[in-house]
This record gives C-alpha cells, structure tokens and sequence, in this order.
C-alpha cells in the first residue's frame, strides 16, 4: 500500500513533487496538499486528481509523511498549529524550506521526529531537479528510501551526512539555475551587440546549454576534456576561453558561490532561533 502523503503548502515546490510523483505512477488517492484557500487547491485537484485541505491539522492525521512546503517565515506558526496532531502520529516530516535546520523544525512540531530536510531547485518543476538531503538521526532506512522515492520523482537526488553541506548545495544547485539565466542573458546581449537577433540568440545559448550539459552528462569525458575537445588550436574557442579565463571567471564562480553558502549560514542563524 502507498504511503499517504501530506504536502503543506500548495505552491511551486509541492506542485513540482506532486507533478513528478504523478508522473512516476504515484497512487494519486495517497497524496493531500493543503492551503488557506481553495484558490490554490482547485487546480492542483482538477490537473492532479490529489485530495486537498484547508486545515492543516486535519490533513496531517492520517499521513506516513508531511512535506513542509510554506515559506520559512511563517513556517513557526505553521507548526504550532498541527503540533499536536503531528505528535499523535509521528509522521517522516520533509521540509524543503531554505534555511530551516531539522532540530528547529523538530522543536517547533513538539520534538522527537524523524526529519529529512531537502534543499530542491527550481527545474523541479520540469521534472529536471537536482535536490541535496540530509536526515536526522531519527530517520529509519525505510523512511530514507520513501525521501529518496519522492524527490527523485522531481529529479536527481543526492544525500549528506552533514547538514551543514546543504549550504554547500544551496550554492551548487539550490541557487544556480539564477546563475545559468544570468548566462543565457548576457549570451542573448552579447549576441544582439554581434548582429543576431535577440529571439535567435536566446535559443542558440539556451539549446547550447541544453546539448552542453547532456553531453556532459552521458559522456565518459571531464568537463575540462569536453571542453578541450571545443578548443582547436589557435581558433576561435580557445581565444574566448583565455578572455573568460584571464578575466577571472573561476574566481568569481568561486566568490559568488561563497557568498550564496555564506547567507545560507546566516538564514540558518536568523530563522532557526527557537
Ligand atoms: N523557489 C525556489 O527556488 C526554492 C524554494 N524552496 C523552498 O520551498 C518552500 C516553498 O517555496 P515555493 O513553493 O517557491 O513558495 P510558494 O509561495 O509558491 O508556495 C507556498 C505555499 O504555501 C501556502 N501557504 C501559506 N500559508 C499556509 C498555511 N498556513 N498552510 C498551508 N499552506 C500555506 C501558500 O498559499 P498562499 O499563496 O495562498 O499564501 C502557497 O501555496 C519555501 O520554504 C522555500 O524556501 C527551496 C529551494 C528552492
Ligand atoms: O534564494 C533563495 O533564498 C532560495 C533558496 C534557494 C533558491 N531560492
């Protein structure tokens, strides 16, 4: 039998899990999602066939497991008023909320809980995510494979044994697809200054990046290999990447990367205050 799945929360995050489990076969009869209003909640039961909730506590009564999908900010508040009906049951709770640590949002439904804490990315909602986990001491080998089983549902699933590595995934995966799009707009006005137009440009960079990273992907090469494959001696390629190169773009990866993991830390230290 399926285990009942609660999302609290019905926006882009639960709709991108809920999506994706539809899409692997999940039983459909198994999965709730709630919201205040049914503003949000008559689309996902009219395209997903899911049930759908305004109260949050009832939802969670007869869940295996309860996704946290609200904003952090009012994640305290969403907490205390299913506590006590969490406590009733002890469901697996999954947070994919930034910044939140698993001990805070264990405190906050009551203690002792079995917690998975996900940072996902937006391409969720393609079916093409990249999501690092971490589990609480608590979590059974059983309830890591139902974790594992819903996200993959969205995409790639990675795991760490140490929570504080999901800042480190913040800045790999949580934030990067921002840094891909700031790519494709500099490649698409790049491409407008050289002649193309902008419509065109912007489907060559985003089809370039599309090929890049599937060959990157099925290839048994390295990037660098990959990249050196581009670069005919004395042409065009290794003329462009001596500019990025020279101009620093490994330092700034670096530096900007380091400044995402850096405002995960304090996001931590801001919202997990309890
Ligand atoms: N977007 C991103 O790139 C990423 C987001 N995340 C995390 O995912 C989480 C959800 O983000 P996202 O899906 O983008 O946000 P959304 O705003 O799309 O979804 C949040 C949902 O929660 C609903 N909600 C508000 N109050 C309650 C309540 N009391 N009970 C139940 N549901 C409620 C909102 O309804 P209403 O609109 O009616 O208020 C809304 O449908 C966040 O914690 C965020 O940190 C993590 C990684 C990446
Ligand atoms: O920018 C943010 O804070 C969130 C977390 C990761 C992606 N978006």
């Amino acid at each position: 039998m399926a285990s009942q799945v609660t999302f609290i929360g019905a926006g882009n995050m639960a709709g991108a899990i809920i999506g994706g489990m539809i899409d692997s076969g999940y039983l459909r009869d198994a999965i709730t999602a709630t919201s205040p209003s049914d503003e949000m909640l008559a689309p996902m039961r009219e395209k997903y066939g899911i049930h759908t909730a305004t109260d949050n506590a009832a939802a969670v009564a007869e869940a295996d497991v309860v996704v946290l999908a609200v904003k952090p900010q009012i994640m305290q508040d969403v907490c205390a008023g299913m506590r006590d009906a969490i406590q009733a049951r002890k469901p697996l709770i999954v947070s994919v909320a930034a910044g939140l640590p698993a001990e805070t949002l264990e405190a906050w439904l009551g203690g002792e809980l079995a917690v998975v804490r996900c940072m996902p990315n937006t391409p969720s909602l393609v079916g093409a995510g990249a999501a690092g986990l971490y589990a609480n001491a608590k979590v059974s080998d059983t309830q890591r494979d139902l974790a594992t089983e819903l996200l993959e549902a969205a995409g790639l699933v990675e795991w760490v044994d140490d929570e504080g590595l999901l800042e480190a995934v913040t800045a790999v995966s949580g934030s990067a697809p921002a840094y891909f799009f700031l790519m494709f707009e500099a490649m698409e006005e790049a491409g407008v200054s050289l002649g193309l137009p902008a419509d065109t440009a912007r489907r060559l960079a985003m089809q370039t990046a599309f090929g890049a990273a599937r060959m990157a992907m099925d290839s048994d090469k390295t990037p660098g290999e990959l990249k050196r494959n581009v670069m005919s001696p004395g042409g065009t390629t290794e003329r462009a990447i001596s500019h990025l190169e020279d101009a620093g773009m490994r330092r700034i990866v670096a530096e900007a990367m380091d400044a995402c993991a850096a405002r995960a830390r304090e996001m931590a230290d801001e919202l997990g205050k309890h």
